[in-house]
This record gives C-alpha cells, sequence and structure tokens, in this order.
C-alpha cells in the first residue's frame, strides 16, 4: 500500500487551527474526531480510487523543486532593489518578506462548492480588496463566469497576510471546478506548494472533489481539508468529516469549518494556511529558472505571461531566452496580480507574477505552458522544468457566420477568443450549405458552450454552430489508420464492410448518486451505450458508479440527461479511456436528394433509426415550402432510413380555365415549369440560414 503509506506522510505538519474553533461546529467536531483516534484506511483499500492508475499517480508524483532543494538560501530580500528605485509602500512591504514566509496555494473543489466566494472572502480579510467590492466574485472576470458561476480560466492574486506581527505573502490561485477545464487546474497546481480541499458541508464529497484532490495529490501539495456552507441549514458537518477520514485519509481534527458566504470563521482559515503549507524552496541568487504557467492577450502589451520563478530575479530590461522556442526577449515590466496587475521593480524565487516583454510577444502559440525561461547565457547552467502536457480537444462543431458577409469580422472574433483561450484548436472549414467557416475543438461540451456564449456575449456575434461531434478512427486493410474530427471526411458505408475497421473514443466516467437515484442513472448510462466497470456504495447514501462510456454520448449533454433523472443531485468526472473499435456510420440529410453537410454525423448502428427519424421532422418543420415538392431524407450511404415531403406551392390556375383553352393552358405550365427551374439553377432548394440556425438549437 504505497498509496497509504504516502499519503500519511504527507500529512504529518502540525495545523495551527483546529476545527473546534469554530463555534457553530464544534461541538459535533470534537464528538467526530477523537485524539486516539486512528485515521480509518479501510475504505481506500476498497474504494474505486484505489485501483492501479491512481497509486501510480503517487508514486510517480515528481519530486517539486522546492522539497528536493534542501539548502534555502534566501537572500535579503531588500539587497535585490536597487536603492535608487523608488518603490511604492506595497512593494517596500513584499521586499521585507523573506522566502520562508511565502506561500503558494490552491483551492482544491468540486464545481459549486464555493471556491470563488472563498477567494474573494480572503481578499477582503488580508485587505487586498475593500468588502464594498465583495459582492462580486473578483477574480471571475469574465463576464460568462460572473453570468454562468462558473471559473473558467484559472485566475491568481497575491496577498499580505500579517500574522503575529509579520507579514506573509500569500499567492492564492483559483482555479476551475469543472472536469471540462482540468488542463487548466493541473497547470495551477504547478506554482503551488498546498491546496485548500474545500467541500460543501450539504452536499459532502463529490466526484470533482476526489478527482481533483488525487491530482493535487500527485503533484505532492499539501492539503488543509475546509467545510465550507456550515450557515446552510442542510449542512452536515459530522458526515463530511466522516468521508474526509475514509475518503482521503486525511486527519479531519484538521479541518476548518467556514461559511465563504457570511465569512464565519474565514479569518482563522489563514493561520492554518500558514502552518500547513510549506513555503517554496528556491535561491534568488541563482540564475533565473522561470516556469511559464498560464498566458492571455492584451492588444496593447502583447502577450502577458503568467510566471512562477523557481531561482533567481527577473526585471524590466532583462534579455530572457525560452528553453522551448530558443526565441529570445527583453523584459518589459514585471508585476503581481493584486488583484489587479501592479508593476513591481523586480520578481524574485518563489514568487508568481506576470511578465510581459517589449517588444510584446506577438502570438500566444510562442508562450508555451509549462516551458522555461532564463537569462541569456545562462541556457547551460539552467535545468528546464519538465513542463505540461497539452490539453487533448474532446469536443468538435463547426461555426459559421449567419450572414456570409460578416466572415472577416467573425474570423477576428474567433481569433481574440483563441488567443485568450489556447485550449481551443481552430481550422478552416468549408460546407456547401454554409459556405466558409472553421472547424473548433474543445475540451468538453462544457467549454464548448461556454465558448458559444462569450463569442456572443463578448464579441456580439451571431454565428450557427453545427451539433458536437467527436473524432473518430479509421483502420484501413493496409494497416494505415486515419483521424477525422469532421464527419464530412468520414468514409462511406459502402466503403466500411471490406476496407476498414471503425473507432471511437471512450471515457470512462465516475458519477456519485444518492442511493434513490441508483436504478435511473443506470438506466441512462445502460441506454447511452455504458458498460459498468464498478458500483461503490458509498458513506451517506451514496454511491460511486464507474462506467465505461462512448464519448459521443458524454459530449450528447449526458451530464444534463443524468442530472434530469436525479434532480440535480448527481456529479459526474471523466477521464479519458482510449480508443474501441465500433459499429459506426454515417448518418447523412438529404433535401432532393443533395446531401447537406453540415448536418452529417458519424453515429453508431443502433442509433440510425431514432435520430434519423428525428432529423426529417424537424428539419420539415424549419424549411420554407417551395414552388416544388421537397423530399427530406435521412440516409446511410444508399440507404433511406427516413422521409419526409414538404408539398409545393401550386396556383391551381389551371382549374380556372376552359378546357378548350389549350394554347393558354400550355403557356401557363410553361411558365410555372420555369419559375421551378429557376429555383432548382440557383441550387435546388433555398434552404435560409435561419433554418439551420433553428434546426441545429438544442
Ligand atoms: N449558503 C452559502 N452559500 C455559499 C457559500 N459559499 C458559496 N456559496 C454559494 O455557492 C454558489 C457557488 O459558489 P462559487 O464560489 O461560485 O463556487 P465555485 O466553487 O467557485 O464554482 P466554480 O468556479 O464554477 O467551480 C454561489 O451561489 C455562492 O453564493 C457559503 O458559505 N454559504
Amino acid at each position: 500500500m504505497g498509496g497509504s503509506t504516502s499519503l500519511s506522510a504527507v500529512y504529518t505538519r502540525p495545523c495551527l487551527r483546529q476545527a473546534p474553533r469554530c463555534a457553530s461546529y464544534s461541538t459535533r467536531s470534537l464528538s467526530l474526531s477523537a485524539p486516539s483516534r486512528a485515521p480509518p484506511r479501510l475504505y481506500l483499500r476498497s474504494s474505486p480510487w484505489n485501483n492501479a492508475s491512481n497509486y501510480a499517480l503517487s508514486s510517480t508524483a515528481r519530486p517539486r523543486p522546492w522539497e528536493v532543494t534542501t539548502a534555502l538560501s534566501d537572500v535579503s530580500a531588500r539587497r535585490l532593489y536597487s536603492s535608487k528605485t523608488t518603490m511604492s509602500d506595497l512593494e517596500r512591504r513584499i521586499a521585507a518578506i523573506p522566502l520562508d514566509r511565502f506561500r503558494n496555494f490552491c483551492i482544491v473543489a468540486h464545481i459549486d462548492h464555493g471556491k470563488s466566494t472563498l477567494s474573494d472572502r480572503l481578499l477582503e480579510i488580508t485587505g487586498t480588496i475593500s468588502s464594498s467590492n465583495t459582492n462580486r466574485q473578483i477574480l471571475d472576470t469574465l463576464e460568462v463566469e460572473r453570468e454562468r458561476g462558473i471559473t473558467v480560466k484559472a485566475q491568481t492574486c497575491t496577498m499580505i497576510y500579517n500574522h503575529n506581527g509579520e507579514d506573509y505573502l500569500l499567492h492564492l490561485v483559483d482555479t476551475p471546478g469543472h472536469v471540462d477545464f482540468r488542463a487548466e487546474v493541473t497547470r495551477s497546481y504547478a506554482s503551488c506548494g498546498g491546496a485548500l480541499l474545500l467541500i460543501d458541508a450539504s452536499q459532502g464529497v463529490q466526484a470533482q472533489t476526489v478527482a481533483n484532490f488525487f491530482l493535487a495529490f500527485a503533484e505532492g501539495l499539501k492539503i488543509l481539508p475546509v467545510i465550507n456552507k456550515i450557515d446552510m441549514t442542510a449542512a452536515d458537518v459530522p458526515r463530511v468529516l466522516e468521508q474526509i477520514e475514509s475518503t482521503f485519509e486525511l486527519d479531519s481534527s484538521k479541518a476548518i469549518g467556514v461559511s465563504a458566504k457570511t465569512g464565519l470563521n474565514v479569518k482563522n482559515l489563514l493561520p492554518a494556511i500558514v502552518d500547513t503549507i510549506p513555503a517554496p524552496a528556491g535561491d534568488a541568487t541563482k540564475p533565473l529558472r522561470m516556469l511559464l504557467v498560464d498566458s492571455w492577450y492584451d492588444s496593447f502589451r502583447g502577450v502577458v505571461c503568467l510566471v512562477r520563478l523557481f531561482d533567481g530575479t527577473v526585471k524590466a530590461g532583462d534579455q530572457l531566452v525560452s528553453f522551448a522556442t530558443g526565441h529570445k526577449y527583453t523584459v518589459g515590466e514585471v508585476g503581481i496580480r493584486y488583484p489587479t496587475q501592479v508593476p513591481q521593480t523586480i520578481l524574485r524565487a518563489g514568487q508568481v507574477g506576470y511578465v510581459f516583454f517589449n517588444p510584446g510577444m506577438k502570438k500566444i502559440q510562442d508562450a508555451k505552458l509549462g516551458d522555461t525561461y532564463t537569462t541569456v547565457g545562462s541556457e547551460d547552467v539552467v535545468e528546464p522544468y519538465p513542463g505540461f502536457e497539452e490539453p487533448k480537444p474532446m469536443v468538435f462543431v463547426a461555426a459559421f457566420p449567419t450572414d456570409p458577409a460578416d466572415y472577416s469580422r467573425l474570423s477576428d472574433s474567433i481569433s481574440q477568443l483563441v488567443l485568450n483561450d489556447r485550449s481551443i484548436t481552430l481550422y478552416k472549414d468549408h460546407s456547401e450549405a454554409l459556405g466558409a467557416g472553421w472547424r473548433v475543438g474543445f475540451l468538453g461540451s462544457l467549454h464548448c458552450s461556454v465558448f458559444q456564449d462569450r463569442l456572443r456575449q463578448e464579441y456580439g456575434a451571431s454565428v450557427i454552430i453545427t451539433e458536437p461531434a467527436v473524432q473518430t478512427k479509421v483502420m484501413w486493410e493496409n494497416g494505415q489508420e486515419t483521424i477525422h474530427q469532421s464527419p464530412v471526411d468520414f468514409p462511406e458505408f459502402e466503403e466500411r464492410k471490406t476496407r476498414a475497421t471503425f473507432f471511437e473514443p471512450f471515457v470512462l466516467a465516475t458519477l456519485t448518486v444518492p442511493e434513490e437515484y441508483l436504478g435511473r442513472a443506470i438506466e441512462l448510462c445502460e441506454a447511452s451505450r455504458g458498460e459498468q466497470e464498478s458500483i461503490e456504495f458509498f458513506q451517506g447514501m451514496q454511491v460511486i458508479l464507474k462506467y465505461r462510456i462512448p464519448t459521443a454520448q458524454l459530449v450528447d449533454d449526458l451530464f444534463g440527461k443524468l442530472k434530469g433523472v436525479t434532480k440535480g443531485y448527481a456529479t459526474l468526472d471523466y477521464e479519458d479511456a482510449g480508443w474501441r473499435e465500433s459499429d459506426l456510420v454515417k448518418l447523412q440529410l438529404l433535401v432532393n436528394k443533395q446531401p447537406v453537410d453540415a448536418i452529417a454525423r458519424v453515429v453508431h448502428r443502433s442509433q440510425v433509426e431514432r435520430l434519423g427519424r428525428q432529423w426529417v421532422t424537424k428539419f420539415k418543420e424549419h424549411v420554407q415550402r417551395q414552388m416544388f415538392e421537397v423530399v427530406i431524407q435521412a440516409a446511410v450511404g444508399k440507404k433511406i432510413i427516413a422521409r419526409e415531403t414538404l408539398k409545393p406551392f401550386r396556383k391551381d390556375v389551371l382549374a380556372k380555365l376552359h378546357a378548350s383553352d389549350i394554347t393558354r393552358r400550355k403557356k401557363l405550365l410553361e411558365k410555372q415549369k420555369e419559375g421551378r427551374k429557376k429555383l432548382r439553377a440557383v441550387g435546388n432548394v433555398v434552404i435560409e440560414q435561419e433554418a439551420f440556425q433553428k434546426f441545429l438549437a438544442k
């Protein structure tokens, strides 16, 4: 049980603040955390998380730089600043804080458990923001984040906390809780020494609490359990304390109960942070070793980089070199986020701050996340940081302007969004029906819908977006493999039997479901072509289900459906489970025998009938009647699955004519034929863009 041993080894440091300090829940927590009680290990052994891959996480965890460095050679911070420089009071205060009083930490939690609210409260208590600001979430800066109440991009903030007369430099990273944004979460951990494991007192441990805990644990972060929302009447603190011990083997007596919303007990969290989370190691006198953690685009400054300094210092005018690209840059400005960007004279080992260059870095692609920078000339003596794994797109959509004349405007808007969200992949695309557009890849369906919202809110562009699709893989007879992102280039039905084998991506989904909804959750997973891997009954009537599910089903709003059948009580987490052979076919919509490429989809054969029928009925509703009959069909290759007919407008003028008026009758028929010819000549059927928009809208 290597995992268990290292788990308990991580939590050896004493904690200053114990849970009983919170008056409102001291009695309950005391009764649960008798001092002689050994941390229960039984659950971890039998838990779904106790598998090879999770233990692999802990055993292969890289030693973090501040753990392998034994000698802390911190120079007096003041010596790093030139005496001639005029420093602000803030800078003077920061300059006086030695490295052993730095604390870099993040908050690890399930979605909506209150990370952003707690961050705001910490900023308020440390005087970083005034309390008048606190009715909104300071770190959720994007409009969509405020509107949906979710964190999309990890945000950071520096705080100064005075503890027993000494200043501490705290650096907080607010990470997104949703599973789509896991790459953001993992990246954030690299700049931290510890994490607050935040759990909603009414909901208890949820799928992503566990998933994010293991990510943080694998990164070697010290964990401080925090129970939030203790003000709620539904709060069940004893249950959460029990879960903290049984699920994570953490000492629940160290947990702090808070209400981020009312501020109750939050001030007792700060001393616990100072005591539990280790100071970063580093040496400001060594050559610069600076990790690029995040980046965003600023139209005046170019790319701004969020960096974590492991060794050395950086200031304006320094000549830096990137290990990943070899490009050289002159530093234009360095600073901290407090919570807005505040310029500083210097950043030193242990700090997290921002850097931009002069002239500015033009392309966000040059700012490779996980890249190491050093000063020109130190390349040979500095070892670069191992870097991050680039996130892989999972969901693809095609996007087209509603009005083709808007192409270049929309192109600018999309490029702007991609500049700030590097996990989006973007290619040019073309559709017969919708003209020029883009194929865009996302980390998940929430990521995809957030992108659409951001596009509409921040740029006001109106856009047609096709249904989310996943990649497919084809193994050809000759052993060659091709990956297809778009249904358009997926091979036709006739080719499949003899020439190819098809594969689709799968995920291993972990669902946390209250026991009373178990039956419905299982039904949903089975209907989504899922295969059960395990079922575990968990504390407090919760069940953890593991299913192997096609990614296509996951992105077809599995989470929304799950919430529907469990009245919103279930949670979902997933990890990539590789390719699996699958009976895939391309379903196409034909309008008067012409395929409408924007609506094609690669689906499992079992779904063809239902989807085909649905398509033709829905499309008929949105297409306007024409001068001639319109046949709408759903087809797989040459096989027609479903059909609907849209009757033509037909002026029945002939009926009004006298039977003997043959010349006039012929003339009228000719005229009608001409009209039809005209329409047919203009691409057969005239379909308004609006029809696509309505059809593709959920
Ligand atoms: N009653 C109560 N509500 C809280 C408390 N903390 C947060 N909330 C509410 O819980 C909801 C979610 O809070 P957030 O801070 O946005 O949660 P989050 O974890 O940052 O969410 P993501 O960033 O999307 O993962 C909001 O409506 C908050 O007002 C608390 O202590 N008590």
